[in-house]
């Protein structure tokens, strides 16, 4: 008996409720799952103390099949605020089959993608509603929410992407940092990222 194809799935993105009805996946992630993403060592301790414990961002997904040319759609949900002048953002990676596209589209909320190569270029996009970044592969991509409410975004993605994390640890962090500027936001170098390596 064939499992082929897989049945048809009706989403529906819910940016305000920060849910992907229909969806058959979801992970979320505290504070304290991110020590060391930020840079301001003391700030991230002194939220860590005062944290109520709800998530800083969250991810719900679609993969209703697996194999070649399969696809996870999903929305991902970040709060606002800041650790120091560095904005909530999501850990970020590359795809561990690294030339693995995602494009993604703004819900709701102000957002900021950062986008990296291995070779020393860095981009930051700005999405909000009605906006989308197509982020080819081979490039390092994290979420920043810049703005003063939830960062909701839909994404999609090939389902044997997978995520490489350690490519940024092993770099001591993303090339730039996306801070506060007044009421904006701009980037800065991060001093300690010493170049990305592939294992
Ligand atoms: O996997 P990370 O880097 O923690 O961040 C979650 C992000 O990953 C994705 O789920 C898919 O790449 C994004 O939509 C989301 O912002």
């Amino acid at each position: 008996m064939s499992s082929l194809p897989a049945a048809p799935v009706r989403l529906e993105p819910l940016a305000d409720e920060g849910v992907l009805r229909g969806g058959d996946g979801r992970y979320e992630k505290f504070l304290g799952d991110l020590a060391g993403l930020y840079r301001d060592e003391a700030a991230y301790r002194a939220a860590l103390a005062a944290d109520a414990g709800a998530p800083v961002y969250w991810v719900e997904t679609s993969t209703p099949e697996h194999g070649d040319g399969a696809l996870t759609v999903g929305i991902s949900v970040l709060e606002p605020g800041t650790i120091g002048d560095e904005f909530y953002m999501t850990r970020g990676h590359l795809h561990r089959l690294a030339d693995r596209a995602e494009l993604y589209y703004g819900l709701s909320g102000r957002g900021v993608m950062l986008l990296e190569s291995l070779d020393g270029e860095s981009r930051a996009v700005e999405i909000g509603p009605g906006t989308a970044v197509h982020v080819p592969g081979h490039w390092v991509h994290r979420s920043v929410n810049v703005g003063e409410e939830r960062l909701a975004t839909l994404f999609c993605y090939p389902a044997d992407a997978g995520q490489d994390y350690e490519i940024i640890a092993r770099a001591g962090g993303m090339r730039r940092l996306v801070v506060r500027d007044g009421d904006g936001w701009t980037t800065r170098p991060n001093p300690d990222h010493t170049g990305y390596r592939r294992d």
